[in-house]
């Protein structure tokens, strides 16, 4: 019965994420890459402009226009925008797909029943003719390439935009998993909250990212840098141009830094002692764009004493994994 299900090259897999949304077809690799946010007409409701375009709208829309990201926390916000943009980005893989898709989809490990099968029911109305669920760590795990199959602890920790998922997988299974709603997304919002204290200074969402990936860090740097923000001064209601030191953000992520170093410190203290013993050596893989934080693999590192290793393409690895998988449905069906 392996690949049953396996002789069509229809088949694709999906990381739906908070933050962006990437498309692996089969035989091809992923060959879409784009933020999971709509632009909508206010009044009408339809869709203006999805992915990469909506998403240089955000915070820029006239009255008319709103651009929204339909995801939040790793799960559906808006039911309806999600189906929009899933049927925009599937629409936009298969052309030359002779039947609807059979797709594979990647949901956070503590999901609730309701969440998953709003998840599925969106991806059908979408046009997938079959949805299959894989959980996210699972996903990630197998996408940067660790022996899941062994009888032995592999450990993956996926920092996404609005997810951190913490898994211990052996045995083709996942012995425990943790998954907390403090990502990326809190991050970002960490920078919007310091830069109102300490400047009075307000700046969008984009902004405060590009704070995020320009000075960020999660460990003192070898050498520290400095950014200029603008924004508009909160009380005197103008524009304004203050420089920011990589110090200062460190210290304005500090706390959503430590949720997450916590989040993972707890899933060790919950792994059986045999596996425990395993990851003495082999520690554990980062992934998700979160791992791109400078200091953040050393810092999890110094906390809980394993060693730490960035996955290549950390941003690539949920996709990577969904992709993984299609060339033998049967596996997944049989073990997820
Ligand atoms: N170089 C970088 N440094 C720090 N953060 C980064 C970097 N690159 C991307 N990110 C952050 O990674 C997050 C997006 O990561 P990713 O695409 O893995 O998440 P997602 O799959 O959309 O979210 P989720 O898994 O929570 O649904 C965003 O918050 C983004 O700001």
């Amino acid at each position: 019965m392996a690949n049953f299900l396996g002789y069509f090259s229809n088949d694709i897999g999906i990381d739906l994420g908070t933050a962006n949304t990437l498309v692996y077809v089969k035989d091809k690799g992923i060959v879409l890459r784009e933020p999971s946010v709509v632009a909508l007409d206010t009044s009408t409701r339809k869709v203006r402009a999805v992915g990469d375009e909506a998403k240089r709208m955000l915070g820029r829309t006239p009255g008319n226009i709103t651009a929204i990201r339909p995801m939040k926390d790793g799960v559906i916000a808006d039911f309806d925008v999600t189906e929009a943009m899933l049927r925009y980005f599937i629409g936009k893989v298969s052309t030359s797909f002779r039947a609807p898709p059979r797709v594979v989809i990647a949901i956070p490990s503590g999901i609730t029943a309701v969440e998953k099968r709003a998840v599925m029911d969106s991806a059908t109305h979408a046009g997938a003719r079959k949805v299959i669920t894989i959980p996210e760590p699972m996903a990630a795990a197998i996408g940067v390439g660790l022996p899941i199959d062994e009888p032995a602890a592999n450990m993956i920790v996926d920092i996404g935009g609005g997810t951190t998922e913490i898994a211990v997988i052996s045995l083709n299974g996942i012995v425990f998993s943790k998954s907390i709603r403090v990502a990326g997304d809190e991050l970002d919002m960490a920078i919007t909250n310091y830069m109102k204290r300490a400047y009075n200074l307000l700046i969008g969402e984009r902004t405060a990212e590009e704070i995020k990936l320009r000075v960020g860090s999660a460990y003192p740097l070898e050498e520290e840098l400095t950014m200029e923000v603008k924004g508009r001064d909160s009380v005197a209601g103008l524009p304004k141009t203050i420089h920011v030191t990589s110090q200062e953000v460190r210290e304005a992520l500090a706390d959503t830094v430590a949720a997450i170093v916590d989040a993972v410190r707890v899933t060790l203290e919950r792994c059986p002692p045999e596996l425990s013993a395993d990851l003495v050596d082999r520690g554990f893989v980062m992934a998700g764009g979160g791992a791109l934080i400078r200091g953040i693999d050393k810092l999890l590192s110094e906390k809980t004493g394993l060693p730490v290793t960035v996955s290549e393409d950390p941003l690539s690895a949920v996709a990577n994994g969904t992709g993984a998988v299609l060339n033998d449905l049967s596996w997944l069906m049989q073990n997820m």
